[in-house]
């Protein structure tokens, strides 16, 4: 029977380093990728300041006029940087479902201090180093941010090696296949919700996310997970952690053996408080390398098994998803 509910899982032990430490936390990672695709994550190591300085700085920034913000609006739809306002994205529309939008805004970056070479500039890296734009006027905005995307980075990596162990791998696998990586950093503010929302409106409709892992850090509840038996629970608000699920890529890397779990953040409850409360989170996307090719990892597959999906490269993975989004007439997300 698996587990239907998102486990707490202590990293201090990985940590920490010893073989024994190491085996039991990989071990519980892998049970809850296998069994929800949730986990909750303390002992991660990032420092409490750090997370108070971006979000500081976001509520600085969200509080700013639309026109303001509107200075730096997403160049275009394959360019997931900069602010996209409320109702310009629907997390559920990646699930061809047509749904109203969802009621949140974003401000996004990508990586930082890019060199100019032909990797990261040439025509294969696509829309994936594509400058990052700033906000004026908020002191902190910027050293923020590009300081949580590295940290996060580094987190990161440790859940790649993590992963790797539960996976029956060298621990270092995914190290070069990340060294690269194209991930993104979104900071998401949900607006108070005075009026009612349309049917089916909600925070963030129901989705999957794309990459390797997402990194979440919530400033209060609303995050459900739909699992196994079908129900939709919520993800357990532990203060000082953060939430980890992992996302369509390392779905089709394990062959489906880790599940990429359907989420959504619901609506805040019709009292008065809950409704004027706003809501911010901020999430680490990670994908890897543009040109790491996902293919079947050999622990995932049975003998005499094939594996489900050809291989792909991460870049093609994550330009497919764009595309579906695109088709639908959506914006493209998570
Ligand atoms: O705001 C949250 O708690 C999660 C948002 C989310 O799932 C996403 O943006 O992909
Ligand atoms: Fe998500």
């Amino acid at each position: 029977m698996p587990a239907l509910n998102v486990p707490v899982i202590d990293l201090q032990p990985y940590f920490a380093g010893t073989p024994e430490g190491k085996a039991a936390v990989a071990r519980a990672v892998g049970d809850a990728c296998r069994d929800i695709g949730f986990l909750v994550i303390t002992s991660h190591q990032i420092p409490a300041v750090l997370v108070e300085r971006v979000a500081k700085a976001s509520q600085q920034f969200f509080a700013l006029p639309l026109a303001e913000k509107r200075k730096v609006d997403r160049p275009r739809i394959d360019a997931v940087r900069g602010f996209s306002a409320v109702g310009e994205e629907g997390l559920s529309y990646s699930l061809e479902a047509v749904a109203p939008p969802d009621l949140k805004e974003s401000f996004s970056i990508g990586p930082s201090n890019v060199p100019d070479d032909e990797y990261h500039r040439g025509e294969a890296a696509g829309p994936h180093f594509e400058p990052n734009s700033w906000p004026e006027g908020i002191p902190d905005f910027r050293a923020a941010y590009t300081e949580y995307f590295d940290a996060m980075s580094g987190l990161a990596r440790s859940l790649m090696r993590i992963f790797a162990l539960a996976l029956a791998l060298p621990e270092k696998f995914f190290d070069d296949k990340i060294d690269e990586h194209i991930s993104m950093l979104r900071v998401l503010s949900y607006p108070p919700q005075r009026e009612a929302p349309l049917p089916g409106q909600m925070r963030a409709g129901a989705h999957s996310d794309y990459g390797s892992l997402t990194i979440v850090l919530p400033d209060g509840p609303g995050l459900q997970v739909f699992n196994k038996a079908g129900q939709w629970v919520d993800v357990p608000m532990v203060p000082g952690s953060f939430v980890v699920n992992i996302a369509d890529l390392m779905m089709q890397w394990t062959n489906d053996t880790w599940v990429s779990t359907l989420h959504r953040v619901a609506n805040p409850p019709l009292d008065d408080a809950a409704r004027n409360t706003r809501r911010q989170s901020l999430v680490f996307f990670h994908q890897p390398n543009y040109d790491a090719m996902v293919e079947c990892l050999p622990s995932c597959l049975a003998p005499g098994e094939k594996p489900r999906y050809a291989p792909i490269s991460s870049g093609d993975h994550l330009k497919s998803k764009f595309v579906k989004q695109t088709t639908l007439g959506g914006t493209a997300t998570a």
